[in-house]
């Protein structure tokens, strides 16, 4: 029997592995990456400072960082067999699934060779991600092939460029900075542990990268920023919000953007992404997505204890910088890919398949019916 007393449904609360690179909720509410506190990096790095942090062990010096960062902008560019899979991708495709198909592309077309260069494997994917997922996009909806070989800073302002065709502003940077760092890395979650069972098996990166990019796509797990888009996007005026909400509560509806497995008390994730929304509301004039946003913060703190997690305020964020619903969760893989492949990367140094048991609990012992008989 699976020990629901021990947290067993799920999983929850069991210790599955060891990892040296984040802490979640260790106080009922704590972030750390390698020891970082999450409050301290997204005040104060850059992403980049962050991705280097995840697949190297710790954070750049200035000439490290400057490196690490022109590497990046040179492995921006899409092979051709890329572009022509991404131009028959049908427009109404889920944008999660293009993901997943541009990195297992990118796995046929630059197969990781050898598990010691595994940094050059992520650093591609880190610098091509929002190449992959905006060529498609812009080819798909607006019928132009995009030159994705730009020269921007960082992968927030690539990424921005290449879907509105002009640099963001330096406020929409920073916060795709800050967003890209939130998302970055969150221990044994449900995308992490698949892309760390596929490495157990001593697969290919692409291959670990490809299963976590399908199980961030559900709407309970990466998913669900687009999901709270779509709830809050509904709703006319935070009056309204809340009599919606308490109807949706009293049948016992999921709140997309609410809850967490680990966390108790709040996702400190979210007191950072909110005070960006803030900002962005102010700066584009909106006068109802944030209060909506903050009334349902409210209601559900008031009604069931539920706080916002991460994905909440994101959704409302990305909203004010024109980003559309669709592209929320792709953006969550071009920040996860470097939590994911830092996982990889330790599961391999200290690898043992990943096979636990199940309890039966399906017939007793029977013999086999001939087809005709039954
Ligand atoms: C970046 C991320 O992946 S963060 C998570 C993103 N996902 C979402 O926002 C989806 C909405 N939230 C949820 O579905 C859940 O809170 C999860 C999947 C995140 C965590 O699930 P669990 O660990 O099973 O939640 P937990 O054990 O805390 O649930 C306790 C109770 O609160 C309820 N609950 C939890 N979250 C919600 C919610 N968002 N809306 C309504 N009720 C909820 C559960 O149904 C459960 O009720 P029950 O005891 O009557 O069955
Ligand atoms: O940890 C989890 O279960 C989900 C989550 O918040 C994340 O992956 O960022």
């Amino acid at each position: 029997m699976v020990d629901k007393a021990l947290g067993g449904a799920g999983l929850r609360g069991q210790v599955a592995g060891e990892t040296a690179l984040c802490t979640v909720g260790k106080s009922g509410s704590g972030l750390t990456y390698c020891g970082y506190d999450i409050s301290e990096l997204a005040d104060k790095a850059q992403f980049e400072e962050v991705s280097f942090l995840l697949s190297r062990g710790e954070l750049p010096t200035e000439s490290e960082l400057t490196e690490y960062k022109a590497k990046l902008k040179s492995l921006r560019g899409l092979p051709d067999a890329l572009k022509t899979v991404l131009e028959n991708i049908p427009k109404d495709a889920h944008p999660m699934d293009v993901m997943r198909t541009g990195c297992s592309m990118l796995g046929n077309l630059e197969m990781e060779q050898d598990f010691s260069e595994a940094n050059d494997a992520i650093d591609r994917m880190v610098a091509v991600f929002p190449s992959i997922i905006c060529y498609w996009y812009r080819f798909s909806h607006d019928g132009v092939r995009i030159d994705t070989e730009t020269d921007d800073d960082s992968v927030g302002a690539h990424f921005l460029r290449l879907l509105h065709d002009e640099a963001p502003s330096a406020l929409f940077e920073q916060v795709m900075n800050v967003s890209l760092i939130l998302y970055a890395e969150h221990e044994f979650n449900a995308s992490t542990f698949t892309a760390r069972v596929c490495a157990s098996t001593l697969s290919d990166i692409h291959s670990c990268v490809t299963g976590a990019i399908g199980s961030l796509r559900g709407p309970l797990h990466g998913g669900a920023n687009e999901a709270a888009m779509d709830m809050i996007e509904g709703f006319t005026s935070a009056d309204q919000a809340e009599d919606a909400l308490m109807g949706m509560l009293e049948r016992k509806d999921k709140i997309m953007g609410f809850g967490h497995a680990i966390y108790r008390e709040s996702d400190p994730r979210n007191v950072i992404i909110k005070k960006w929304s803030e900002k962005l509301a102010a700066e584009v004039g909106d006068d109802v997505l944030y209060p909506v946003s903050v009334r349902c913060e409210e209601v559900m703190w008031r009604e069931k204890k539920l706080f916002c997690n991460a994905d909440f305020f994101h959704a409302s964020a990305y909203h004010f910088m024109g980003i559309p619903t669709k592209l929320f969760t792709p953006i969550f893989v071009m920040s996860r890919v470097t939590g994911w492949t830092a996982h990889v990367k330790e599961q391999r140094a200290n690898n043992r398949i990943i096979r636990p048991s199940a309890d039966y609990t399906g017939p007793e012992a029977r013999s086999y019916t001939p087809i005709s008989e039954r």
